[in-house]
């Protein structure tokens, strides 16, 4: 009732919004008629409509008017989306038949599954793939991730993913929590932006392309979609789509481990990695907002290629979901002697154990020493493991995507700035 009430209220003020503008671009488009001024002038009123457009519904999706906790959605559609067939996108509707609400472009779902064997539901975030004007289904495209190649039989592959696609087909219902995320694209900036998506990480930027897209933006856009070859590259035909369209979005294949049956100039750009050296030969400077999203590897190298290109860290957005890959931040230990240590205190637990440097996030120690805490992305961002901390500081390890509350700490990406003790 109250979910219902605030997504009413939500589209009622949306629905204000959109008519005082237009009521505002309508007789300012009448006046600039009759006094037969130019079309410039008609266009620049049009983009002061949209962008206050495009503001309320940022402030309103800041607000919060989404659901709390979980709520059932059921998978309508599961699509698969490569050669391989380890890519597969779910498309995703409100069970209780509600409203949809929109998400920020960049922003990922967190699910719930209920996987046999696990003592606990798993949970797991995969980025919106699709336009976050869609109001009718959310789509998730997820890569089914296998062990290493010398891995033998004892690695398992993927726990959620492979849930996921040998598990999940047309009909069935997932629990899921409402779109989160720190990743987003700054809609309100005309700067230009380049967007790099590295394999099934293109999917939080390809979101952002299709808001842009779907704002009617004239923003200089640079998009470089990295994959392996054509037998792995997943919906670049809608990227393709959007480029061939518009004059200011530019679109750029790259693959590093070509087939015989990929055609440089038709199915790619470029052969090899995505590298700032690339980048340098389609880029005019390094005058752009940089959104990176793909394999660890890759976010790491990129991300300090464009630092030592003279991209501020400001321009650099990214984000990695599983354990922190891209570092913003010093580990505390690291300018301290490595022998020396300090003490965390897990009072639920009742445990008391050192830390070192070697021991990594709060999150791995508790679960080295038995103590179990709730988590979902090992990266900050979906929240999962926030805990409260009742003395002492911490020091993250990359930026989180969001604050967690006043006095919890995200112990997936946190480190002890000394003597600490957690409600776990
Ligand atoms: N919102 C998020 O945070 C999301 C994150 N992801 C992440 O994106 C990743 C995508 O994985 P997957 O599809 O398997 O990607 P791939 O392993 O297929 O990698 C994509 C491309 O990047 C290349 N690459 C590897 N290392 C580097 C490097 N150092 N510099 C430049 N390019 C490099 C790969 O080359 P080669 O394989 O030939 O070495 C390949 O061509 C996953 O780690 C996933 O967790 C995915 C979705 C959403």
């Amino acid at each position: 009732m109250i979910l219902a009430l605030q997504i009413g209220g939500g589209t009622i003020v949306a629905l204000a919004l959109f008519q005082l503008c237009l009521g505002v671009y309508s007789s300012v488009a009448a006046v600039f008629r009759e006094r037969r001024l130019d079309a410039r002038h008609l266009q620049h009123f049009n983009d002061l409509a949209q962008a206050a457009l495009r503001n309320a519904e940022v402030d309103r999706l800041k607000s919060g008017t989404t659901w709390a906790g979980k709520r059932k959605f059921r998978i309508v559609e599961k699509r698969v989306e490569n050669k391989c067939g380890d890519i597969c996108s779910f498309y995703l509707q409100p069970h209780d038949g509600g409203e949809l609400p929109p998400f920020l472009p960049g922003q990922f779902l967190t699910f719930e599954l209920p996987i046999s064997d696990q003592p606990a539901p798993v949970i797991r975030c995969y980025s919106l793939s699709d336009s976050p004007s869609r109001l009718d289904r959310y789509r998730v495209t997820i890569k089914k991730l296998s062990p290493p190649p010398d891995a033998g039989e004892t690695v398992p592959g993927g726990l959620s993913s492979t849930y996921f696609h040998a598990n999940l087909k047309e009909g069935d219902v997932v629990d899921v929590q409402a779109p989160k995320g720190g990743f987003v694209l700054d809609l309100q900036s005309e700067r230009p932006v380049v967007l790099i998506g590295g394999g099934v990480g293109l999917t939080p930027v390809l979101s952002m392309l299709k808001a842009l897209d779907d704002a009617g933006s004239h923003r200089e856009v640079h998009f470089f979609h990295a994959a392996r070859s054509g037998d792995d590259i997943v919906l670049c035909d809608e990227i393709r789509e959007i480029a061939e369209r518009r004059n200011n979005v530019h679109y750029r294949v790259l693959y590093s481990a070509p087939t015989d049956a990929c055609v440089e100039g038709r199915d790619y750009d470029c052969p090899g990695f995505l590298t700032v050296d690339v980048l340098k030969r389609y880029l005019a400077s390094s005058n752009y907002e940089f959104y990176v999203c793909g394999p660890p590897q890759m976010m790491s190298s990129l991300t300090e290629q464009l630092r030592d290109w003279g991209v501020p860290d400001s321009d650099i957005h990214f984000e990695a979901f599983g354990p922190a890959s891209v570092k913003t931040v010093k580990s505390p230990a690291s300018s301290r002697e490595a022998a020396e240590s300090v003490q965390v205190e897990f009072s639920r637990s009742g445990k008391k154990v050192s830390w070192h440097e070697q021991d990594g996030t709060l999150l791995d120690l508790a679960e080295r020493n038995g103590i179990r805490v709730a988590s979902g992305c090992r990266a900050g961002n979906c929240g999962t493991c926030a805990t409260a901390l009742k003395k002492g500081d911490v020091t993250y390890v990359t930026r989180p995507a969001s604050s967690p509350a006043q006095g919890s700490v995200l112990m997936c990406i946190a480190c002890p700035g000394g003597n600490v003790i957690l409600d776990a």
